[in-house]
């Protein structure tokens, strides 16, 4: 069903707003919520280029629509009612193919489509942002802890849920001190888990040597949680705890001072320049082919996500001289890293038949029984199967998957690299503080994550269960770049993320695809395996599996980086208050500022980003003591 407090497009363009928040998504409904919250009386407007579903069974129940793309169980991905369906420029060293770039394309952005795993980083990648990346303490791990927690309310696992790792004991008083317990997303723990959860939870830190992380949310996220990870599911509802659901609840859609158009496209700003300033005084989007203008009179947060929002800025205007005049866009400010150092976490994935009888997700596809009997415990209590989503996902750092000879053959030849390239300044920083890491060993460095389900990568035989292995490299070093192809808005940009042109990048997925055999070749979960499916068993030699990584990477859907928190001379593009450089009023809140990949998936830290920025404009906005200005301006 469709939202019915949401404006026409005419109606939309005709009113006065503030500030204007650019998409939907993860941390645009942050915004959008927070800023209009009492008292303040800042009239905010909400565009998203996505519809609105409030209630939707396919963003909802937790296996509905998600998996990566395993048709049999969803159809979220792929589905253009839901997915931007992007995707890269052809990538050389993946035999020329493209890589399909799934992006939320409805209210709730990429949260309303994608797994629902809930991770922070480890202290190093958020001390980066404070120290190396030069953007002050306040973006420190500690400083940013406030607010992760204020997004979250977190529960603990439920003392009947099977448990992951029985012989590990946790310590929840300081787990949940990690936590918060009043935000609006709901985060809790699988209450039902496959067969092959734990045996291959187990499998994975044996073979890397680890123990279960009791503590996986406080400073150091390594190895896989023995509580299983956190996803974003309301531990009473069984549903999906999103973007929208929790930001963009009734009764804030209920405000009278906020306002919402969706399936309407921002394609620019427009300036008013007059002398030295640029100020940014309306919007323009397009809704069913017409386009509108919307003024603003304080301010501009662009939050399309890390794909979009250069595109924005591009045709606004905003971004490498050379390129916009190449197209005829008049420049308004020449900052020409926008669109560049995009970052992502490439994945390889694996896929195994296993023995007869092992339920699996695969198990609701193929046992009419077993479905009916799920789908009923859904209904009824709100568990079961149709509550699942992926748990065991454990980083690793390098050295659990390499031997010190490979290892430091692999790093003469990273130095050897770096010697050789002509890096930006801001390459320089990430590089020393990406050395960093993989040289101390703490941190993960490759995830490996369990998937209890096939069809992702082969056609399942009928009544046989499967389970995909999935090893992603969390701290690449490669850099790509995101930019317009033409002034038409609604054509899609160059996605290039360039991914394993690096020899690094590439030989960390070599021994990843291939630390995967030795997981799953290790007790508990090497009795389950029946058969090596891709790759098949044959594949031995090392070149074979340099072949098969070239032709079996994809992208785990973390794009960021493309519009980087860090000062100009480094490269950045918005400063520590999330503010371009060079403009007045225009800020980007989303996945582009995150200056340098972190070690996890990053919903979570684009919440904490996003509750950051509101909590910086409210200081700087004094919205809790200006609360009559908009009354009294319209008054007069
Ligand atoms: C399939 C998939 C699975 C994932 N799984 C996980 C996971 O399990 N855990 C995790 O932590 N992270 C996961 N991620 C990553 C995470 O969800 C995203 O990286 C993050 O939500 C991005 O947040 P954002 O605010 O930058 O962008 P988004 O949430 O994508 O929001 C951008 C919004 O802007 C809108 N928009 C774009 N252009 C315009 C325009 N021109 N005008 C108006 N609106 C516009 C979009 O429609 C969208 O609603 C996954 C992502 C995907 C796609």
């Amino acid at each position: 069903s469709s939202a019915s407090s949401n404006l026409t497009p005419a109606e939309f363009a005709a009113k006065p707003f503030d500030v204007i928040v650019v998409g939907g998504g993860n941390a645009g409904l942050v915004l959008a919520n927070r800023l209009s919250a009492p008292p303040s009386t800042l009239r905010v407007g909400l565009i998203e280029a996505g519809a609105d579903y409030p209630v939707d069974d396919l963003i909802d129940t937790p296996t509905a629509g998600n998996l990566l793309g395993n048709a049999r169980v969803g159809t979220l991905l792929g589905n253009p009612t839901y997915d931007w369906e992007l995707q890269s420029v052809p990538q050389p060293a993946l035999d020329g193919q493209p890589l399909q770039y799934p992006r939320g394309k409805v209210m709730g952005g990429s949260t309303a489509i994608n797994s629902m795993v809930w991770q922070r980083g480890s202290r190093a990648d958020y001390d980066a942002w404070a120290s190396q990346f030069g953007n002050g303490p306040e973006w420190g791990f500690d400083a940013l802890l406030p607010y992760f927690a204020r997004s979250e309310s977190w529960h603990p696992p439920s003392p009947s849920a099977p448990p992951l790792f029985p012989d590990t004991s946790i310590n929840f008083t300081a787990l949940g001190e990690m936590h918060g317990t009043e935000g609006p997303i709901e985060v809790s723990y699988n209450s039902w888990l496959t067969d092959l959860d734990a045996p291959a939870a187990q499998a994975a830190v044996a073979a890397a040597r680890l123990q279960p992380n009791t503590n996986p949310d406080g400073g150091h996220d390594a190895s896989m949680p023995a509580t299983g990870t956190a996803r974003t599911v309301g531990p009473v509802s069984g549903q999906r705890s999103y973007a929208a659901s929790a930001y963009l609840s009734a009764d804030v859609r209920a405000r009278s001072n906020l306002e919402v158009v969706t399936e309407a496209a921002v394609s620019r700003i427009l300036w008013d320049v007059s002398g030295n300033v640029t100020n940014a005084k309306a919007v323009e989007f397009v809704s069913a082919g017409k386009t509108y203008t919307v003024d603003v009179r304080k301010e501009v947060v662009l939050a399309a996500g890390a794909l979009k929002t250069p595109q924005i800025l591009e045709l606004s205007g905003v971004g490498n001289r050379t390129l916009l005049e190449s197209l005829d866009i008049p420049v308004v400010l020449d900052l020409p890293e926008v669109g560049e150092n995009l970052q992502d976490h490439p994945v390889t994935l694996s896929d195994f038949r296993v023995v007869p009888n092992v339920v699996t997700l695969d198990t609701l596809g193929y046992n009419a029984t077993f479905r009916a009997e799920q789908a009923e415990l859904y209904k009824s209590s709100r568990t079961g199967a149709l509550s699942y989503t992926s748990a065991p996902l454990g980083p690793v750092p390098l050295q659990s998957m390499t031997t010190p000879a490979q290892l430091s053959k692999m790093r003469a030849q990273l130095e050897s690299y770096i010697a050789s390239a002509d890096l930006t300044p801001m390459q320089k920083v990430q590089y020393d503080v990406l050395r960093d890491i993989v040289d101390k060993g703490e941190d993960g460095w490759v995830e490996m994550v369990v998937v209890p389900a096939g069809g992702v990568l082969s056609a399942p035989e009928e009544g046989r269960s499967y389970l995909t292995a999935v090893a992603i490299q969390l701290h690449p070093f490669g850099r790509g770049s995101v930019h317009i192809k033409s002034t038409d808005p609604s054509e899609s940009p160059a996605i290039d993320p360039r991914f394993l042109e690096i020899p690094w990048d590439f030989d960390v997925l070599v021994h990843g695809a291939k630390f995967i055999r030795k997981w799953i070749s290790t007790d508990p979960i090497a009795p389950y395996i029946d058969k090596l499916v891709t790759p098949p068993a044959s594949l031995t030699g090392h070149a074979e599996w340099e072949k098969f990584v070239h032709g079996n990477v994809r992208t785990t859907n973390h794009p960021l980086g493309t519009t980087a928190m860090a000062p100009r001379s480094l490269g950045g593009v918005v400063d520590p208050s999330l503010k371009i450089y060079g403009l007045k009023n225009v800020r980007v809140v989303d996945a582009g500022v995150i200056p340098l990949t972190i070690g996890v998936a990053i919903m979570p830290t684009v919440y904490a980003v996003a509750e950051k920025a509101a909590d910086i404009l409210w200081k700087e906005w004094k919205l809790d003591l200006v609360v009559q200005e908009n009354h009294l301006r319209d008054e007069l």
